[in-house]
């Protein structure tokens, strides 16, 4: 069964509201057991630039993986003037500034963040997930545009795309659109799913 697409608006509604609504203590249970599904990954173990995402609106927090300090560089996401993304290494202290969402970002110039392509793994926020690697992201297309040249037919070795959620977020019915850019894993507190 296949969703239609103005499923996708109500989907993310539905899934946006459920997920703020969980309790504190559960999102913590969530981040420690997904801090340990990422770091099984042979990948994250490689990694020296690794990119995050700084939580909000109930998302999966990632402050489990800095601690004890890891041997890759932690990157957030930055908003570029074409709606894409860089990414800007920061450790705990450094400046933030709000983007245009209200999401905290590195204080940092886009002449000192890296491109997409410099990345060897990277964690991206979901609302909703199939097994199989579809995302439905918050709607601005970041993630695709950013990793679309993942797309080419020879896909690029890296970086590796591991969507971060919740189990409730799987969401059989999501249809792929052409610009989707398929995950390689999810990381969900019950369970490391390979996508291909
Ligand atoms: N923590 C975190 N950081 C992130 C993302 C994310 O999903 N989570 N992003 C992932 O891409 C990028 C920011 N993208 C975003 C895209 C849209 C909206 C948003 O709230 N959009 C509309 C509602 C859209 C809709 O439902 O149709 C709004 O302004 O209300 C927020 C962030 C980069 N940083
Ligand atoms: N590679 C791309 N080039 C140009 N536009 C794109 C590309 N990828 C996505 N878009 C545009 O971005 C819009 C939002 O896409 P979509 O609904 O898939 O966002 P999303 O993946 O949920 O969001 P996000 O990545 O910000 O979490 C779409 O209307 C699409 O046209």
């Amino acid at each position: 069964m296949t969703a239609p697409r103005s499923d996708r608006r109500a989907v993310r509604e539905q899934m946006r509201a459920r997920r703020s609504a969980l309790p504190a203590a559960q999102r913590l249970a969530a981040a420690d057991a997904v801090a340990r599904h990422v770091r099984s990954l042979d990948a994250v173990r490689d990694a020296r630039y690794l990119a995050g995402y700084w939580a909000t609106g109930g998302e999966v927090p990632l402050h489990a993986l800095l601690v004890p300090a890891p041997g890759f560089v932690y990157c957030l996401p930055c908003l570029t003037s074409g709606n894409a993304l860089l990414f800007a290494p920061w450790r705990a202290g450094d400046a933030l500034v709000q983007n245009r969402y209200g999401i905290p970002e590195p204080d940092l110039a886009p002449s000192s963040c890296l491109p997409p392509d410099a990345m060897d793994v990277v964690l991206v926020p979901l609302l909703a997930f199939t097994t199989d690697g579809v995302r439905l992201g918050a709607g601005g297309g970041y993630y695709d545009r950013s990793f679309a040249f993942l797309q080419a037919a020879q896909r690029a070795a890296k970086p590796l795309l591991v969507g971060v959620g919740y189990a409730f977020q799987q969401h059989d019915g999501l249809q792929a659109e052409p610009w989707d850019v398929g995950l390689d894993y999810i990381a969900t507190e019950r369970a490391l799913i390979r996508c291909r």
